[in-house]
């Protein structure tokens, strides 16, 4: 088929005409495709009421059509006799399993490079009462917090705050830092004497960089302040109103956490947080405060407490510290304790003690990260055709087949996320069927950056207590949450780094419990795995058609072959390549059964393109659009060919991502931004303040539509 067979060249994508290719299509919706030849001799298509041009003829390309492709494509097809014949008494149009199997880029061998595991010790046999801690503060940890034993990077960094040192403090994902800081904390803060009072104001400044992370920290504080009721904890965060925040300032906050813009804003036009009382500075997940776009409001948040008060002191917390840390470490700390819990299990090496006394910082060690002990990883080669229904086969595999399982899909952009989560749900729970299909509950959730504040915490509630489900979020959920009893980690789109690839893999196996992550790949894409073995990260593969098996246990997608009465292997992949299909042609049927999804869908596809261009240069040779083949991701977006002026955004993106900055670069459209700029926009898009959030929502509201540009730098 046409659509099948260009490659990799951008410049020359067009729409092709493989819908086009059965002179008469039946769909779900009933509704036909017709020919007639126009005056240009171009043949012209109307399905319903739709017209659509053919696409130009197309030269094969011989490099990536294998052999035993086309004889699997040979034996499925059908002559059209005969396909009538089979036609009927059945009611599944005829399926072209060749199609979504054929032309794709070979599958490589891949090999994870062997690395030295670096294993932390989750907890210690140390109990709370060991410290020097007031009594009401150990009963509420043993009572309301329900935790009797320390972890290890509580048992080494609660005595370093308490005899009042700084700390830069590393340890992986899920191992109980927000604890290390918050016991020294408010075992300080009690024992201030005069008592404090809310008119103090703030004591204590906690720096956190998403909104749902402010509330989840809000809440530890309220819980181990309960005893200590003269102390006030309070959160700002975008998406609030902003008068209210203010008030709530007024009345006084004596442990204010908040997401950095959102600090900046107050600090900016409220005019009403006195920091000369501040003790404590935390700045938790401290590199991704420090990544690009927040460097600046860090600087102003720095400066605000400098001209307040000196005497201070800070803490950084992450999983993955980098080399920005130190930068940060040498403007506002005082002689800091690095904090690092790590042994190499594999030498038998404890570092546990040194790494208190190391005067060097963490960074030093080459980045190479701890992933929890009990996480399974894995990595999933997938043509981009088959990304989709491949997906689409895993979440039915955990949700459909198996028991009490809790899965988080990463994607890329916010369009993303919104599109696929209606894909999804209607045609995997068979909400779109016309046909007399089974229905399946499975719960999906979604959470991005574009979400009305009051839905985001909404949905992060629900998650949280579900016992089940699927969350589609974008990065916004990759660093901090704690969500209970999460089983799957799907990184749909690869992470931009090998830290944001800890981060979102440390959503499960939290705190000793076991868990499982899957990095999804494209065959140009495999390189990646060395990048994260550089990182001392190493991978298992899972093979795609492992996960495709699932959909010969799911009736609903059945072909019109009778493979199952055959049980040879050849026999197995038919079946499963034909459910495949249909999976994906209910995918296509879907998107092209309104003009509203067919926009979606582009709209998501476009916004997936633009986050692609979005990699960091040192990994532009793994993911570079040059690589991507445009009908095939679009495939993956249930669009039969790749929408036409496609091609130009994207050319035009990166024609601009080439030149140089000039003059006033913030006032520039998205796709016209340096790449680096392109990071920093998506990174804050979903992490600001939330100021931007409101206005521009009002302002959506106002012309009820907006288009994807806006959309990606909102908040
Ligand atoms: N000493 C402890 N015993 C048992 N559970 C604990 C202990 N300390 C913390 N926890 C629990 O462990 C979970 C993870 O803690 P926390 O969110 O602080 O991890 P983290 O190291 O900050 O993770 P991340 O790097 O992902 O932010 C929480 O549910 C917390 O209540």
């Amino acid at each position: 088929m046409a659509e099948d067979l260009l490659m990799l060249n951008i410049s020359n994508q067009e729409p092709t005409d493989s819908h086009f290719s059965e002179r008469k299509h039946k769909y779900s919706s009933g509704q036909k495709w017709t020919a007639k030849k126009t005056a240009n001799g171009k043949r012209k298509y109307s399905f319903g009421n739709q017209d659509y041009s053919s696409a130009k003829q197309r030269k094969p390309n011989a490099n990536i059509n294998t052999k035993h492709e086309d004889q699997v494509a040979s034996k499925l097809k059908t002559s059209p006799k005969k396909e009538q014949e089979e036609q009927k008494g059945h009611d599944r149009p005829f399926i072209k399993t060749s199609s979504l199997f054929r032309n794709n880029p070979e599958i490589p061998d891949v090999l994870s490079p062997a690395v030295i595991q670096v294993k932390e010790k989750v907890f210690t046999s140390n109990s709370f009462q060991e410290l020097d801690l007031h009594p009401h503060l150990v009963a509420t940890l043993n009572k309301v917090l329900n935790i009797s034993s320390m972890t290890s990077v509580q048992k080494q960094t609660i005595p370093v705050l308490m005899s009042g040192k700084d700390a830069v403090v590393r340890s992986q994902t899920g191992s109980g830092k927000t604890l290390a800081y918050g016991i020294p904390l408010v075992q300080s803060l009690q024992a201030v004497q005069p008592k404090i009072k809310r008119s103090d104001g703030p004591l204590a400044v906690v720096i956190v960089p998403t909104r749902e992370l402010a509330q989840q920290s809000f809440q530890i504080f309220q819980k181990l302040l309960k005893p200590f009721t003269w102390i006030v904890p309070g959160v700002l965060m975008g998406g609030e109103k902003r008068k209210a925040e203010k008030a709530r300032l007024r009345k006084g906050i004596n442990v204010l956490i908040s997401t950095p813009g959102r600090l900046v804003d107050h600090i900016k036009n409220t005019l009403s947080i006195a920091f000369s009382a501040v003790h404590w500075l935390v700045l938790d997940e401290a590199d991704r405060t420090l990544d690009l776009g927040f460097e600046k409001d860090l600087t102003v948040i720095l400066n605000a407490l400098n001209a307040a008060s000196s005497a201070r002191q800070t803490v950084l917390l992450s999983a993955t510290l980098t080399e920005g840390l130190s930068r940060l470490t040498s403007i506002s700390m005082n002689d800091p304790v690095y904090i690092q819990v790590s042994d190499v299990t594999d030498h038998g090496v404890n570092t546990l003690e040194t790494s208190l006394t190391s005067p060097s910082p963490p960074s030093q060690q080459g980045d190479s990260y701890t992933v929890p002990d009990k996480l399974q990883q894995y990595m999933v080669v997938v043509p981009s055709k088959l990304r989709l229904v491949c997906l689409a086969a895993f979440i039915l595999a955990r949700c459909k087949f198996e028991r009490d399982q809790k899965v988080i899909v990463f994607i890329s952009s916010c369009e993303a996320v919104e599109f696929l989560i209606t894909l999804l749900s209607t045609v995997l729970c068979g909400k779109s069927s016309t046909e007399n299909k089974q229905q399946l509950s499975i719960n999906f959730l979604r959470l991005h950056g574009n979400m009305e504040q009051e839905e985001r915490t909404e949905v992060f509630q629900e998650f949280s207590q579900s016992k089940t489900g699927v969350l589609l979020c974008t990065d916004v959920a990759a660093r901090g949450l704690d969500l209970p009893q999460v089983t799957w980690i799907v990184q749909f789109n690869p992470p931009t780094s090998a830290a944001e690839y800890v981060h979102r893999v440390g959503r499960t196996a939290r705190i000793g419990a076991q868990g499982n992550g899957l990095l999804f790949l494209t065959p140009s894409e495999t390189a990646y795995v060395d990048v994260l073995a550089s990182h001392n990260i190493s991978l298992g593969e899972m093979k795609m058609e492992v996960i495709l098996s699932t959909l010969m246990q799911d009736e609903r997608f059945k072909g019109r072959g009778n493979w199952d009465k055959k049980k040879s292997a050849g026999a197995r992949e038919q079946d499963m390549r034909e459910r495949a299909t249909v999976l994906q042609t209910d995918f296509e049927n879907y998107v092209h059964g309104s003009a509203e999804s067919v926009q979606a869908a582009k709209k998501a596809l476009q916004s997936f393109v633009r986050a692609y261009t979005a990699y960091p240069s040192a990994l532009k040779h793994i993911f570079h659009i040059r690589h991507l083949h445009l009908g095939h991701a679009a495939k993956s977006f249930g669009l039969r060919d790749a929408p036409q002026g496609l091609s130009s955004t994207i050319t035009d993106s990166t024609a601009n991502g080439k030149s140089k900055k000039k003059g006033k670069d913030n006032k520039r459209p998205t796709a016209k931004l340096t790449a680096r700029e392109r990071v920093a926009s998506l990174i804050r898009s979903e992490y600001t303040s939330g100021i931007q959030q409101e206005s521009k929502s009002k302002k959506k509201r106002k012309k009820k539509k907006g288009s994807t540009e806006d959309e990606l730098t909102e908040g």
